[in-house]
């Protein structure tokens, strides 16, 4: 059996992670759908659809170097109309038989196309939300115990604090 994950991951911290991990166990494959693709650099969506993929990856090896092999990490572009989109994810990623989310919207969609469809539970969202998180990296908050240590490194590495201090500081004087 293979089951689709989608999310955002701007940036993938440990309320994904703990989902992926349980599961994981739950399928014998497991599509990770990368929602949003073509966003990045602002401040809902500073990570490129790229960089998403590097923190998923390592975030998988950090559970299990083996795991990749029956992970596929699958970038979608949102496509802005909803009755279409379950087809669309369809034609880009390969044949799956069970969803996970906790999304309303992905939900419905999923189960009105007739998917079998789980709902996940949410860990710690009072912290582990990644609106949340953000803003911790915006005001200088310690933001990095909320995502797996392969994902702070990630950030680090492309430069993520920086870029996003600048977004939230441009959008400031733009809306002096
Ligand atoms: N703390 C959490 N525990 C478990 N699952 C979570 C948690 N946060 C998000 N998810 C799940 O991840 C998927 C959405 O990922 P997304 O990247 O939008 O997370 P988010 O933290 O809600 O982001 P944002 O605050 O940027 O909207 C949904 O299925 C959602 O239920
Ligand atoms: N019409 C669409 O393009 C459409 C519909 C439903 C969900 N989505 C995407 O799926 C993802 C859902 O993940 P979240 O739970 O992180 O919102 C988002 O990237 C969202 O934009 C897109």
């Amino acid at each position: 059996m293979r089951g689709f994950f989608i999310g955002r991951f701007q940036p993938y911290h440990l309320g994904h992670h703990e989902i992926v991990r349980e599961i994981i166990n739950e399928v014998d494959e497991l599509i990770i759908g990368i929602g949003s693709a073509q966003e990045s650099h602002t401040l809902e969506n500073p990570f490129t659809a790229g960089e998403r993929i590097l923190m998923v990856s390592k975030a998988l090896d950090e559970i299990d170097p083996e795991l990749r092999k029956r992970v596929y990490i699958i970038p979608l572009e949102d496509i802005y109309r909803n009755a279409l989109w379950v087809s669309h994810v369809v034609s880009m990623v390969p044949p799956f038989d069970v969803v996970f989310s906790n999304n309303p919207l992905v939900v419905r969609l999923f189960k009105e196309a007739g998917f079998e469809v789980r709902k996940t539970k949410l860990y710690n969202r009072e912290f582990l939300q990644g609106r949340e998180i953000r803003k911790m990296m915006i005001e200088g908050d310690s933001w990095e115990k909320y995502v797996p240590k392969s994902v702070a490194k990630v950030i680090k590495e492309v430069g993520g604090v920086e870029r996003i201090r600048e977004i939230a500081k441009n959008d400031r004087i733009a809306e002096r």
